[in-house]
């Protein structure tokens, strides 16, 4: 079934005793764009984790394409999965080798050089994020936000089928934030690159994601479309904050406004409360 390319059974993992996802399962198609979202300790990153790889299962599976990731050999999985965590690495190499990594499960054993194809690839995926400019710098010479654009870019350069990000934008200015949230929706659109990211920013994951999964407490509180996940009830349930949604008036996706203490004790006031 379409709706299977990545398919997350009853996952659980987490740390020991002190934090433990609690059966978590959802699936999305392949072409998916898909936001994970929740309050500060709901367990995104480590739902990310999880399916990375980066912590063991302790129960339930992850298929992508039928096939359970932990069936996968190092090197094929790199060439479906690409991860970008929320802090890049900031080794002491140029930005274009950083990216050039992005092409190492496809060398063959004992081939040192890069072949031309991949410099190819580097340098398209270093222009498209901003980055060629910087090729020659050292990573530790970009800014936090340059740093997380490198970091995509050498993702991409791994030509995955699924995109995993942890907070792509976290650093990003508002300009930067929608031309790199523009450009995955681009690569998700002409590549069927099926993106799964964290993100924090609700009205960002209303614009972009097709899909959203919303934590709480180690579980999935709501899954499904933005405007099925993001009403002010759900979000006042899981955030525990007061907030007001609106219809965004060009993209009919929803659009989330907080309200100042003051001003709720203005409305209390007047009117006894809000008015839903
Ligand atoms: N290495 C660790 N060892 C033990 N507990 C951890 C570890 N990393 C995270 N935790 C705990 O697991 C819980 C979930 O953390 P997680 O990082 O998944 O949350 P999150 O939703 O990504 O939060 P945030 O939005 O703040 O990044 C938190 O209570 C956290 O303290």
């Amino acid at each position: 079934m379409a709706s299977d390319y990545l398919k997350i059974d009853q996952l659980t993992c987490g740390y020991g005793h002190s934090f433990n996802l609690r059966e978590v399962s959802f699936s999305l198609e392949q072409g998916a764009l898909a936001g994970i979202i929740g309050p500060n300790g709901s367990g995104k990153t480590t739902l990310f984790k999880g399916i990375s790889g980066q912590l063991p299962t302790k129960s339930g599976h992850i298929h992508l394409h039928n096939t359970s990731l932990s069936h996968l050999k190092l090197k094929e999985k790199a060439k479906k999965v690409a991860v970008v965590s929320q802090f890049p690495d900031t080794a002491d190499i140029t930005v274009e080798d950083y990216v050039l990594m992005g092409r190492l499960p496809y060398r063959e054993p004992f081939q040192f050089f890069e072949p031309r194809k991949d410099v190819v690839i580097a340098r398209k995926y270093m222009r498209l994020t901003g980055v060629y400019g910087h090729r020659k710098k050292y990573l530790s010479q970009l800014s936090g936000g340059e740093q997380q654009l490198a970091a995509i870019a050498q993702a991409l350069t791994q030509e995955p089928e699924l995109l995993l990000m942890d907070e792509p934008t976290s650093h990003l200015d508002i300009t930067h934030q929608v031309e790199i949230l523009n450009l995955i929706q681009r690569l998700n659109q002409e590549m069927n690159l099926t993106v799964l990211m964290i993100i924090h920013d609700l009205n960002l994951a209303a614009e972009y994601c097709d899909y959203l999964i919303m934590m709480k407490d180690g579980a999935i509180h709501t899954k499904g479309s933005p405007q099925e996940v993001l009403t002010y009830e759900k979000i006042e349930q899981v955030y525990d904050t007061v907030v007001v949604t609106q219809t965004n008036p060009l993209s009919g996706k929803p659009a989330i406004f907080l309200v100042s203490e003051n001003i709720l004790k203005e409305i209390q006031a007047k009117y006894g409360g809000i008015q839903r």
